[in-house]
């Protein structure tokens, strides 16, 4: 989440955290608690199917929007661009590893940081799976 400065002293954990503090939550962590997750760095996303978390800020056990007052106000657009751009990429490409790498040598660690990044970029190849008349073909909207 963003840094953000505490409007009052107030206890936290045991922690006193002085009013005017800056506060930034580690949702990296909280993302991988190992007490709430099972196999926390186990890339799973299935995991996400056998219940139903809220991921807009109502469930601190994922806030990739943050949470409170001052949470992400682009939530709900940024998860449909999200679904729209993934659903063309697989609509449009067909996806593969580069000749040599197995799936086994993916690395898929990421970099801490505001934003994150992946430690090692992922390399894949988009094979055009629709001929290029459908691909580019523009449709009209209905006014
Ligand atoms: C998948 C896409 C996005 C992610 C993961 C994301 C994530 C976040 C996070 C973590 C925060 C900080 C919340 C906090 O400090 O508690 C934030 C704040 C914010 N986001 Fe997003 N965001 C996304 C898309 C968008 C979009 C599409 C917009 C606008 C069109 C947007 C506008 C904002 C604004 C204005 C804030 C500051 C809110 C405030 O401080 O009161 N975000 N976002």
């Amino acid at each position: 989440m963003l840094p953000h400065k505490a409007s009052a002293g107030v206890k936290i954990a045991g922690y006193d955290v002085p009013k005017g503090a800056n506060i930034i939550v580690n949702v990296w962590a909280l993302a991988r608690d190992p007490e709430v997750w099972e196999d926390p760095l186990a890339f799973r996303p299935e995991r996400f199917l056998r219940e139903n978390i809220d991921i807009k800020g109502a469930d601190f056990r994922v806030l990739p929007f943050g949470a409170g007052r001052r949470v992400c106000p682009g939530a709900q657009l940024g998860i449909n661009l999200v679904a729209s751009m993934l659903g063309h990429m697989l609509h449009h490409f067909s996806w593969s590893l580069p000749e040599g790498t197995r799936p086994e040598d993916v690395e898929m660690m990421e970099t801490p940081g505001l934003v994150t990044f992946m430690a090692t970029p992922l390399k894949a190849v988009a094979t055009p799976r629709l001929d290029k008349e459908e691909l580019y073909r523009r449709v009209p909207s209905e006014m």
